[in-house]
């Protein structure tokens, strides 16, 4: 059996939600508001005839037809301002801002606000934002609305809605095919990969020391993420994070940047598990391998013993007759760095690295981070295409006029074409490596976008259930022997150390102090991960979160503890770990409710409509979802209603409705069983 949902029905029957609601009540059901469902039989009884009838559109699927008129060609509209049925000239102005047709359609673009659709119908945004409240949504002006919100609104406005143009956000390349006339030849890019200790720092180093000093003005190269080296005229495009873990993260967000893979491989050392790793990543991508045998200076070094085990793995050198290129270099002496460029350039010219200057600019952010005087500073890598400066560009959910743009060395450029390494000024908010970029035309359609991606992130956290944040009372309020896992950042070296031996002091018999990680320097998203894969908190002192290591932290639910002073870091760690010892807590339980429907409100998740069968619950309650005898979930209550209104607890014998903290998956015939945690005497 299914259930339709009011909106849904008014929506296959071309009906307003009033009418649809008014006919179920003519039939003694009682229908709270939109979001109520409809059983398949129920449906039958009061609509079975009147389908037919109210069906103008008639036809199957029209369940899943929108009211909503996705027109795609609505950016083509003929100008306004050019009169009759010009086209729309040339150079494209700013759209025209949404507004009623005359026809009672307004226009919204995807993204838009509550601020927006008032506006647009001519109402003030309070009642938009009323509208809304009694849907179950809680939306200030600026907040921008889903499709569905924009739908319901429009329809208690009365008023019809078209939305220009779809957006998908997932393909930050156009789809097109550049004519073959079109394409000129674009550096390869590379990324270096091998084993911890084999050189890979050292060989990027030196390969950017050599192009330093082979170019006459000498001048220093600037970390941006990415730089470029050249050779008889050509150019290799370098990123300068060695390791595959910036590869396959960039990877996992669906960046394809590396052209070619540099497998660094030490002379003394051999192949070793994260050389393994690093093979199997590059012919994941199907990108083609060349090695680096490096520190060939060394007295023990033993290329042939490297070279056999290379060729156990498939990778057999041109010299024994196979074909991967293997390159014997010092990243110490320099010796066989030109001839692994060149070699680079070989194995690229294979490749056909081709792009098209002539299109808009689109590629990939390697880098980014909020500095305090220039705000965003990104690196950008371009795929496809010329940036140039003033050029508007989205990436992901943030987006900006590129206020200047900078290439490696520092250099101020006011364009850049397929392959090269650009930072950039004048972005909005801090995209995270990986994220794919374009240049779009208006800042309109570009923040429209980066909102709509925003609330596609923030819908996908929602279905995710969110991040379940650990703090360190968190950490230490668990039974048993607990470890305390800690990745500690300071400002100074000897700081580090301080902390580092200050904080291992401290464990006791039940509480284990583990320093997972400490350096020097701000807390990067690096740290933040390990925080998030060892279950710790990350400690700070004299050093801040960088912006995308504070999202990272948001993300995946890690703590971030900051403090000025070492032994305040300590008193409160130790305070902490003194704490979890005093009260022992027991639970005792409030109540009990059954789940007996479900509803899906947009943006809030699933809410369960229950009975309260035994006791009274409330809302500060924590809850146990018990389906089948097992308990599957247990969470804090998100949300407790009678009919409409907030209520803080439920008796016996009553009706109500039970959102849950990051868990949607509740189903009919669920047992909710609520409890509370109290102190009781050790
Ligand atoms: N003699 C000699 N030493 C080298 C050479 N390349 C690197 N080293 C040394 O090997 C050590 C490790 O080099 P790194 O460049 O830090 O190695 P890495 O692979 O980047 O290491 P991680 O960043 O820790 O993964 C350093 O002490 C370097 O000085 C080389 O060609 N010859």
């Amino acid at each position: 059996m299914s259930n339709r949902r009011v909106y849904e029905i008014a929506r296959e029957l071309s009906l307003d939600t009033k009418e649809v609601m008014r006919r179920l009540q003519d039939a003694g059901v009682e229908v709270k508001n939109h979001f109520a469902a409809v059983d398949d039989e129920l449906y039958e009884r009061v609509f079975g005839n009147g389908r037919k009838q109210n069906s103008p559109r008639g036809g199957k699927g029209s369940k899943k037809r929108r009211r909503v008129v996705i027109d795609a060609s609505a950016t083509s509209k003929p100008s306004r301002a050019a009169g009759g049925d010009r086209p729309a000239p040339a150079k494209k102005a700013e759209p025209e801002p949404e507004k009623e047709r005359g026809d009672g359609v307004i226009r919204l673009e995807p993204g838009a606000t509550v601020k927006d659709l008032a506006d647009a119908a001519g109402v003030p945004p309070a009642r938009v934002v009323k509208i809304l409240f009694s849907l179950g949504e809680m939306k200030t002006q600026n907040q921008t609305l889903t499709e569905e919100e924009i739908e319901l609104v429009a329809e208690e406005l009365g008023v019809r809605v078209e939305l220009t143009e779809a957006v998908d956000l997932s393909a930050p390349e156009p789809e097109v095919e550049d004519a073959p006339e079109d394409l000129i030849e674009k550096p390869p890019v590379v990324t270096v990969m091998g084993h911890v200790d084999h050189g890979k720092t050292s060989l990027l180093d030196k390969i950017r020391q050599t192009e330093v000093a082979a170019r006459e003005a000498g001048g220093i190269t600037q970390h941006i993420g990415a730089y470029q080296v050249e050779s008889g005229g050509r150019k290799v495009t370098f990123i300068d994070t060695p390791g595959h873990e910036a590869f396959t993260e960039m990877r996992a967000r669906g960046a394809k940047i590396t052209d070619v893979v540099v497998l660094v491989v030490a002379a003394d050392d051999g192949v070793m598990p994260q050389t393994e790793e690093a093979i199997e990543h590059a012919r994941a991508a199907g990108v083609p391998i060349v090695v680096a045998l490096n520190k060939i200076d060394v007295p023990n070094a033993n290329p042939d013993m490297v070279m056999g085990q290379l060729a156990e793995r498939g990778l057999t050198p041109e010299a024994w007759g196979g074909d991967t290129v293997t390159v014997p270099v010092s990243a110490k002496t320099g010796e066989g760095i030109e001839d692994l460029i060149e070699n680079i350039l070989i194995v690229a010219e294979l490749e056909e690295l081709k792009a098209n200057p002539n299109a808009p600019a689109s590629g990939y952010v390697i880098e980014s981070q909020l500095d305090p005087g220039r705000g965003t500073v990104a690196t950008l890598l371009l795929t496809r295409g010329t940036l140039h400066r003033g050029d508007i560009v989205l990436a992901g959910t943030s987006y900006g006029r590129v206020r200047a743009m900078m290439d490696y060395t520092g250099h101020r450029v006011e364009e850049a074409g397929p392959g090269m390494p650009v930072e950039i000024l004048g972005l909005q908010g801090v995209p995270e490596a990986g994220t794919g970029f374009e240049v779009v035309e208006h800042e309109r359609m570009a923040r429209a976008r980066a909102q709509q991606a925003e609330a596609a992130l923030r819908r996908q956290e929602l279905a995710q259930g969110g991040p379940t944040r650990r703090t360190l009372e968190d950490l230490l309020g668990q039974s048993g022997v607990k470890d305390l896992n800690l990745i500690v950042k300071a400002d100074v070296a000897g700081s580090v150390e301080a902390l580092r031996d200050a904080l291992t002091r401290l464990s006791t018999d039940e509480v284990r102090v583990n320093i997972v990680r400490s350096g020097v320097g701000a807390i990067n998203d690096a740290d933040v991960k390990l925080g998030a894969a060892s279950e710790g908190i990350v400690l700070g002192f004299n050093v801040r979160p960088t912006a995308t290591a504070k999202q990272v932290a948001e993300r995946e639910g890690v703590e971030i503890r900051t403090y000025g002073v070492i032994y305040q870091a300590l008193e409160e760690i130790e305070a902490a770990m003194k704490g979890m010892l005093a009260p022992e807590t027991a639970e005792r339980e409030t109540g009990v409710a059954e789940v007996r429907q479900t509803f899906r409100v947009p943006n809030v998740g699933t809410v369960a409509g229950c009975y309260v069968t035994e006791g009274e619950i409330s809302r500060n309650d924590r809850v146990r979802v018990v389906r089948d005898g097992t308990v599957i979930y247990e969470g804090e209550v998100a949300s407790l209603k009678r009919f409409k209104d907030d209520v803080r607890s439920v008796r016996q014998g009553f009706e109500c409705g039970i959102g849950i903290e990051n868990f949607n998956d509740v189903k009919e015939g669920d047992v909710l069983e609520f409890f509370r945690i109290v102190e009781v005497e050790r």
